[in-house]
């Protein structure tokens, strides 16, 4: 015990204080001013080292993406952290995208979620059960993220000879399978497939049965979009930010860039179909005016035709450049082609007899599968998907006759099969179709033997869309609800007989000049006139003169008109109808005349009587006229004798 001498004071206590205050203060400015600022952190950092309570845990942080390449541990994770989802969960994350039947449950960023460890692969097993396949675009730079693909193909709707579907099924399993065989023989374990063969016989089913069975993604490339071959390169990476804002440097020094800024090609990129266009009706398509198409669809689809409407004009503007087999061989061969997983490369074309022999050697083609025009096996198969007749018909018979003698690819028939639900009437119209098919095969197959080369070559070119087609009925056609599609044109006759196909333009409307009933409505509208009138039937006559020029000039594409009903107008015609017509009838069919398509353009001479005429004469007259003209031409080359008798 300390005597009461001994304690110190109250003040000798604050004395000793406040000089030891001083000296701490005055040993700290010594210690900022001499310790470098460096110094005193590292020193801070080895005190906290020591002091910190040590702990048995880790934390490992699986970010969504890997620089630029997607992780494919994060899904995997969010996958199997869905599955320990507990009453207890605080936040969680839903989702359903339009086309999905049920409602995925993930957690949320901020919820926390306790669990041992049990394993990776178990995680990954769930990932394969759950997953959608996705549909990425490789030609727009715009693109970000793929949608997933909800086509209904499989190999079980597939209409194809059962055992060429099993051989492609057991192709594909042998592929998946055989990893380290791969890399014993020191293989690239990618496999290419090349499906060739008319429109509408089922390639792009093909591809999203495959898709679906493997459960694989598409990355979908239109060749004809791409620029060189570096472009193609980079339209494999996964990142399309980084693609859209890199993308003109891209174009000045494109492997460089792809070397630096995007060392690791994608590792999901796992069915790639490549559209391959031909060359052949691609330069032909060049010496062929562009066809003028117009689009007219509900809104959301609207931005998104707009797109494919300029890629469609782009392709019928250029041609493929000439190296194309170049950058094709580049792009199956090329370095990036070996890193990442196993990938299947899907190429299509209509014309295989036309591509590079190079291009289709084993090891780029793989394996080659002819799409063949429907068989009767196949019929069954369709009839099975659309009627659920599973059995015998008595019509089959017939039918099977009827397609052995017929080209005929599935796309046509389903769309038959698609007209009521009726198995009798459907089955009556495909039987009709059948037999009108072959009709009309014979006649054109008659006529074209007629012609000379170059207008036969001519004839098959006509006006290709390989990005319009691809947007009909391509992969990317599956997406989404109930839409409509309706495509004008004024040349119908030019387009490509692909883009006619049913299934793509299943309803064909002729919207033709002016009938007498279209004449009527017109005056019901502007003059409420809503019975008979005394002019109608004149009109009427003129009208059908009218007609008359159409089905001239266009024939073949049927009328219910016969060519020789009508007489030739004469041009009194017109002045006696300009004399009786009243005011405002005038001005009525006017507006009406207005609304028509434009008249076909032969050159004809202009009457100095015309500028004194109301317009309407003018453009009645003229049409007659031309009628007047065309057909005195005609009839002058067959027989002289009948010169200006004025009948057809
Ligand atoms: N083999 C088939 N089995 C079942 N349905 C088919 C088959 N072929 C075509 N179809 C039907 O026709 C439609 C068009 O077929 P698809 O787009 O697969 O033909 P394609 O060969 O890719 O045509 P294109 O060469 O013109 O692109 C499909 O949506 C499908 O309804």
């Amino acid at each position: 015990m300390l005597s009461r001498m001994e304690m110190p004071t109250t003040s000798s206590m604050l004395s000793a204080y406040a000089s030891f205050s001083t000296s701490v203060m005055l040993l700290r400015t010594m210690y900022d001013q001499i310790v470098p600022y460096q110094v005193q952190r590292n020193l801070l950092d080895v005190v906290k080292c020591y002091w910190k309570p040590k702990s048995s845990m880790m934390t490992l942080l699986f970010e969504k993406n890997d620089g630029y390449a997607p992780n494919d541990m994060f899904n995997v994770v969010e996958v199997f952290l869905s599955t320990k989802i507990t009453p207890e969960s605080k936040c969680l994350k839903i989702t359903k995208s339009e086309n999905e039947e049920h409602i995925n449950i993930k957690i949320a960023e901020s919820e926390e979620i306790e669990d041992s460890f049990e394993g990776v692969m178990k995680a990954q097993e769930i990932n394969n059960q759950k997953k959608v396949v996705q549909l990425h675009n490789l030609s727009s730079y715009e693109e970000e993220e793929g949608v997933n693909l909800d086509h209904p193909s499989t190999f079980e709707t597939l209409a194809m000879d059962p055992k060429k579907k099993k051989e492609i099924m057991d192709d594909l399993d042998s592929f998946i399978r055989r990893k380290d065989f791969y890399k014993k023989v020191g293989k690239v374990w990618k496999r290419g497939y090349l499906l060739y063969g008319p429109h509408g016989t089922g390639k792009s089913s093909l591809i999203a049965a495959m898709a679906n069975y493997l459960k694989f993604d598409i990355y979908d490339l239109q060749l004809m979009h791409v620029q060189d071959d570096s472009n193609i390169d980079c339209s494999i990476l996964p990142d399309r930010k980084g693609l859209a804002s890199s993308y003109e440097s891209r174009l000045h020094n494109p492997k460089q860039l792809f070397s630096e800024t995007y060392p690791n090609p994608p590792r999901t990129c796992r069915v790639l179909k490549v559209a391959i266009p031909t060359p052949c009706a691609i330069s032909k398509m060049t010496k062929l005016k562009s066809t003028p198409i117009n689009f007219v669809a509900p809104n959301d689809l609207c931005t998104n035709l707009q797109k494919n409407l300029s890629a469609a004009e782009c392709v019928a503007v250029d041609p493929l450049p000439e190296n194309y087999s170049h950058r094709l061989l580049n792009f199956i061969d090329g370095l990036w082609s070996c890193c990442g997983n196993e990938r299947i490369f899907i190429f299509t074309t209509n014309h295989k007899e036309r591509l590079d022999p190079a291009l289709l050697r084993p090891g780029r083609m793989d394996v080659r599968i002819h799409m063949s025009y429907l068989s009767m096996d196949g019929f069954k198969t369709l009839a099975g998907n659309y009627l659920n007749i599973h059995n015998h018909h008595w019509r089959f018979k017939e039918i099977k006759n009827l397609i052995e003698c017929n080209k005929v690819t599935p796309a046509e028939v389903a769309e038959e099969l698609t007209k009521s639900n009726n198995v009798d009437v459907v089955l009556e119209g495909v039987v009709n179709f059948l037999k009108r098919k072959k009709t009309d095969e014979d006649e054109v197959n008659e006529g074209i033997e007629d012609e000379d080369n170059d207008i036969r070559e001519a004839k098959k070119a006509k006006l290709s869309l390989s990005g319009l087609l691809n947007f009909l009925d391509g992969p990317w056609s599956c997406l989404g609800d109930v839409r409509i599609i309706i495509l004008a044109t004024n040349h119908k006759e030019k387009l490509d007989p692909a883009l006619l196909r049913p299934g793509r333009m299943d309803v064909q409307i002729h919207m033709s000049y002016p009938t007498i009933d279209g004449f009527k409505t017109s005056a019901a509208n502007y003059l409420n006139i809503h019975d008979d009138h005394w002019i109608f039937a004149e009109i009427k006559e003129l009208i059908e003169c009218i007609g008359v020029t159409l089905v001239v000039q266009r024939r073949g594409e049927g009328t219910s008109r016969g060519e020789g009903t009508s007489r030739v107008p004469r041009e009194e015609d017109t002045v006696d109808l300009a004399k009786k017509l009243p005011n405002a009838l005038t001005q009525a069919l006017q507006a009406a005349m207005s609304n028509m398509p434009p008249l076909p353009s032969i050159p004809v001479p202009e009457s100095p009587k015309s500028s004194r005429r109301p317009p309407l004469k003018v453009v009645l007259a003229l049409a007659c006229k031309r009628v007047w003209t065309k057909d005195m031409h005609l009839k002058k080359k067959h027989d002289p004798k009948d010169k200006g008798k004025g009948t057809m």
